[in-house]
Order: C-alpha cells, then structure tokens, then sequence
C-alpha cells in the first residue's frame, strides 16, 4: 500500500478523538513553532556541517562505504542477556524497582505503561513506511539548516565525523507520552525521596507545561555489512528521561563496565525508558544516564520510536540540595539549559558530563564514555575538563556546598527555578499519526 494511502487510511482508534480535535498540521505551524526548543544548540560551530548533509540512499549502497566503518564496534563483547531490568508500572513495588534499575544500570523496560499499543504500532508502521520511500522523496521534507523538525541524520551524527547507518525524522510536540514521560521523571525522583514540592517548576507544583520534548523516529536500513558499521554511535542522552519504543527487531544495547554490551531483547508491549544526563545531574550523580548504541541487521529495516523530554527550555539544571550530604557534596554546578548542554556535548560528546564534575572520584571510570580513540570525533584537540577539584574536596569533607557554589539553596532543587523563556508562542498540540500524514502530504 503507497504511504499515501496508508497515511490517509490509517483508522483512528475513538480514543484518539482527542488528539483529531487538535488537528494542527506541520504546514500551518508558524516557523517559530517548529524550531524553538532545541535547536540553537544544533546550529553554529560544526554542529551545522554535518545537519546540511543528508543521508544515502542507503537502498541504492550494496557495498558499505569506508565513511560508515567504525573499528571500534567489537572492542567489548557483545552479550545477550535478559538482565536489563524489567519494571511492571502497576507492581506494587515499582517505586523501588524503577529507584533500583536507574542506580544500577540507568536503564529498564517498562511494561503496564499506558500507552496504547494500536497506537505504538500504528506509529511504527507509518513511520516503517516513510523511511521505504526513494530518498528524493524524503528530501522533500528535509531537515533545513538549524531547524530540528525533519528528514536528516539523527541529531547526534552532527557530532562525529563519521557517518552512521541510520536516518531519521524529528519533531516537537506534545501527547500522550509526555504524561507518561512526566510520570516517569516524578517516580525517578520520588525514589530518592523528592517529592514535587521540592522542585520549582515554572508552572503550578508538578505542572510542566513547559517541558521540552523532542519526538524522534529513527530507520535503520537493511545493511549490507552490518559487523563493521553502527546504526547509532555510543552515546548518552543529554535529556531528563527518554523513552524508546524498539519494535520487536532487536539492536539497542547498553554497556556494563567490565562486561561490555549487552542487547536489550524487545519485551513485546515494553517500553525502554533511559536515565539520561540531565537526570544524572538532578539527582546529583545517583543515578547515571546509560551508555547505549545501536546495531543494524543485514536483512531487517529497524525503526524506533524515541522521546526526549527535558526541561523548559531556558531552566537551568542543577544537583538537588536535599539530595546533598556529608558523603554526597554537589557532584555539579548549576549547569546551564538543555541547550547549552547540548553544546557542550556537540564539543566534548562522551566526556561532556564528567567534564562538568565538580570533583570526579569516577573520572576515570567514567573515562570509557568517550570511544577509544575519538573515533569519528568531529574535534581534533582533546577537550580540556574544568578542573574545579579545590572546590570540590572542601565541599566533599565538609558536606556543604562549596562556597561559591552558585546553585539553589533555599528550596531543595530550584533547578527549576530559573526565569523560563518568554511563553513560547504556542505549544501545539498534535498527534503523531497525524503528523506523519501531514508529512506524507507534503512528500506528494
Ligand atoms: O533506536 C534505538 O533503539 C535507540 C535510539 C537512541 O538511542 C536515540 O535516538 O537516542
Ligand atoms: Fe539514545
């Protein structure tokens, strides 16, 4: 069935009536609509190189080029296993499964979720369908430059020299996973005794309105020499919590020091929900956001539904006070935005987030996250880390926070407490069936 048809077909569920009623199309989003979260920390220095560019055909590759070899994909063992941790939202103990799953691996699958599963699929398919048409047609709805809505790479390829085995579609909008993301973020820190009265949201108590989000649909082609290319570099998310829906085709692995990779078998009806780097600042270095990456299949086109959520905007992020104590010192300054974080990781990418350590007892552990060699690293130079050790050691003997420790004091966290940006012109509202449709409009 050609995507039009099948964009058009798609047969909306009553319960979605909803999201019809919203009906705002891609095309009729002012500009600023669709470009306003993330997307300054994608544009400017080399981030833009690589975001001009847009993917192969990789239909047309029957060979894979040199520019998609990465020497580093066996250096750790590959395992499978089913010890990712699988969390059942509605098990009575899910608050410490989910405590204890973002502590030890910074990543679980999540069942009893709550997202329909008509509507994961129907996404699925939707999408599986727009990334099997030509690339001219793709095109067509091309990614422009400093713009984060479109057809392109993933946005972290705008961060390495080399090239990965993987395109992909983005978008920012609000739905149904932003509850469940939100829910998310609210259960991590409730676990570490956090409540929502301890953290200033711009907005009533807990109300994020103005979260950030990023939805991402990624295609990983058929490749004809799937053991020395990558469908996604290992990196972390630079977001609050990020939730993937990876179909029943398996690729996604995390990495275990001392163990190496390990495949996270699809658990049908799962969602894998990730600790990304915002959160590990947050929760003062409790937990960590996990290290992944993506292989391809010689055979299998994979797609995967992403979403990035994150703070508003312009909030800065910063370590919990009440998380602070006589072992646990400010692990962070009051970092910057999403944005700026962005930035520093376009620049420094797997060492971004220790860099930012005020004092790194795990420095050198932690040292693994940049890939060896700085493989496909964009930079030449070594970063250099802000050494803010002095401070750091104080702060660690005394259990305070160091003395210009710039970050919020008076309530727990006002890591939200910053001015937010100038309401945004609009959050809009839509689904993402019918953003696929609106997108296969424009392809014909
Ligand atoms: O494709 C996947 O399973 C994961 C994708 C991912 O890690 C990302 O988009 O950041
Ligand atoms: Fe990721």
């Amino acid at each position: 069935m050609p995507i039009y048809s099948l964009a058009k077909g798609i047969k909306f569920h009553p319960k979605y009536k909803y999201y019809l009623s919203l009906s705002l199309s891609l095309s009729t989003m002012p500009a600023s609509a669709s470009a306003r979260v993330v997307p300054d920390a994608y544009e400017g220095n080399s981030v833009n190189v690589v975001l001009d560019q847009v993917p192969d055909d990789f239909n047309s590759l029957h060979e894979l080029p040199d520019s998609y070899a990465w020497t580093t994909l066996n250096e750790h063992p590959s395992l499978d296993s089913d010890s990712v941790p699988v969390v059942d939202l509605n098990d009575p103990n899910a608050l410490q499964l989910l405590g204890h799953a973002c502590k030890t691996w910074g990543v679980f699958q999540l069942t009893n979720h709550g997202i329909p599963q008509t509507l994961v699929h129907d996404m699925e398919s939707a999408a599986r369908s727009l990334f099997s048409l030509p690339a001219q047609q793709k095109l067509k709805v091309a990614r422009s430059p400093g713009q984060i809505s479109g057809y392109g790479f993933h946005l972290i390829a705008a961060f390495w020299d080399k090239q990965q085995w993987s395109d992909c579609i983005t978008e920012e909008f609000e739905k149904e996973i932003k509850k469940l993301a939100s829910r998310l973020m609210w259960l991590m820190l409730a676990s570490l005794g956090i409540s929502k009265d301890d953290v200033e949201w711009d907005g009533p108590k807990g109300d994020d309105q103005n979260a950030s989000a990023v939805f991402q649909f990624n295609s990983y082609p058929s490749c004809p020499d799937p053991d020395r290319t990558l469908g996604l570099v290992p990196h972390t998310d630079s977001s609050l919590v990020s939730i993937v829906h990876q179909s029943n085709i398996d690729g996604l692995q995390v990495f275990r020091e001392g163990t190496g990779w390990f495949t996270i078998q699809p658990v049908p009806g799962a969602l894998v929900v990730n600790v990304g780097d915002l959160m590990s600042i947050l929760s003062n270095g409790l937990y960590s956001s996990v290290l992944h990456r993506v292989l391809v299949k010689r055979a299998q086109h994979r797609i995967s539904l992403v979403y990035h959520y994150g703070p508003p905007a312009a909030v800065k992020i910063a370590p919990l006070e009440k998380l602070f104590g006589p072992s646990h010192p400010p692990l962070y300054p009051p970092v910057t935005n999403w944005n700026e974080y962005i930035s520093t990781k376009a620049k420094l990418k797997g060492k971004a987030l220790p860099s930012l350590r005020l004092y790194d007892p795990l420095m050198n552990e932690l040292g693994h996250l940049q890939p060896k060699g700085l493989e496909g690293q964009r930079t030449e130079n070594s970063p250099k880390t802000v050494s803010n050790r002095g401070l750091g050691q104080r702060a660690r003997e005394s259990g305070r926070p160091p003395r210009n420790f710039k970050g919020p004091r008076a309530k727990g966290l006002a890591a939200f407490s910053q001015p937010a940006s100038p309401p945004q012109a609009g959050y809009f509202f839509f689904n993402v069936l019918l953003f696929l449709s609106v997108i296969t409009d424009r392809i014909y």
